[in-house]
């Protein structure tokens, strides 16, 4: 199933919402899609030290109970900003009981909790709400992840308290590779080394060199994968591993959709 979702308060902005529209007429032209509600109302008002968190937490609700009613056991989520697949990862991960590797691929941490995010933008707290530990959004998850299932990947843009949080839970990262054998190899390493039989992919574009695509809202600096590096793990992953739910996230259209985005939305389509 793909599920096309706008969900841009995350970022507070709109340029992922106008993607995912663009990304949709794209997709349904040779698949069937379905939309997840996305409140368009720009007064966006803080609650609990989130930015819109009435609306983000309405999305969630609705997303989810999209899922559990179709009950995918194979999703493609489309952003949207990077959070929009928060419900979609909640979702497979009771699906599959925790029988699921993640790997999230963004220059950012995404993993403050409320109180340590300087911003107030829920972008960068999705993955503390799948940890569990981001109330009130957490509270509506069905099954919390551990951080044992996850692999950050690619993350160069990290705020102090997020650098705390990752040693202190030991959760694995992989840092900007510039050899594909030796990203492979780690990949593949990693991936045994958690010992689920399932897996999903998170990719945030902005992981992705920004000379090379800058077609993000919020590009990091420091120098990210190259998208031939991209699709080449892509690939790999896919072709290894028992691929069950992945989503593309943070697209900003500036006129067209870039070649790259095309080749890893066909490889990322489960
Ligand atoms: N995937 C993203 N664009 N994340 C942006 C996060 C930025 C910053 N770390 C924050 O907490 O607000």
């Amino acid at each position: 199933m793909i599920l096309i979702n706008g969900q841009w308060q995350g970022g507070g902005n709109k340029d992922t919402f106008q993607a995912a529209q663009i990304l949709k007429d794209h997709l349904s032209r040779s698949n069937p899609v379905v939309t997840a509600p996305v409140c368009t109302n720009e007064d966006l008002i803080e609650k609990e030290r989130i930015i819109g968190l009435d609306e983000l937490t309405q999305q969630i609700q609705a997303a989810l109970q999209i899922l559990q009613k179709e009950k995918p056991t194979h999703l493609m989520t489309v952003g949207g900003g990077c959070d929009a697949d928060t419900a979609s990862l909640a979702y497979m991960n009771a699906l599959y009981q925790g029988d699921l590797t993640v790997i999230w691929m963004d220059a950012h941490g995404d993993i403050n909790s409320p109180n340590e995010s300087d911003s107030h933008l829920y972008y960068g707290m999705p993955i503390r709400a799948l940890l569990g530990e981001c109330p009130p959004i957490s509270d509506l998850l069905p099954l919390p992840l551990q951080p044992e299932q996850l692999i950050l990947f690619g993350c160069r843009d990290l705020d102090q308290t997020e650098k705390n949080y990752i040693s202190e839970n030991q959760i694995t990262l992989i840092p900007v590779l510039e050899d594909p054998g030796e990203l492979e190899k780690q990949l593949t390493d990693l991936i045994q080394t958690k010992k689920n039989r399932h897996l999903y992919i998170h990719l945030d574009l902005d992981v992705l060199d920004p000379h090379e695509f800058p077609h993000t809202p919020l590009p990091a600096p420091g120098t990210g994968f190259s998208a031939e590096a991209i699709l080449s793990a892509l690939h790999s992953l896919k072709q290894h591993n028992d691929l069950v739910g992945t989503g593309v996230f943070e697209f900003k259209y500036t006129g067209s959709i870039p070649a790259f985005l095309k080749n890893a939305l066909d490889i990322l389509c489960v």
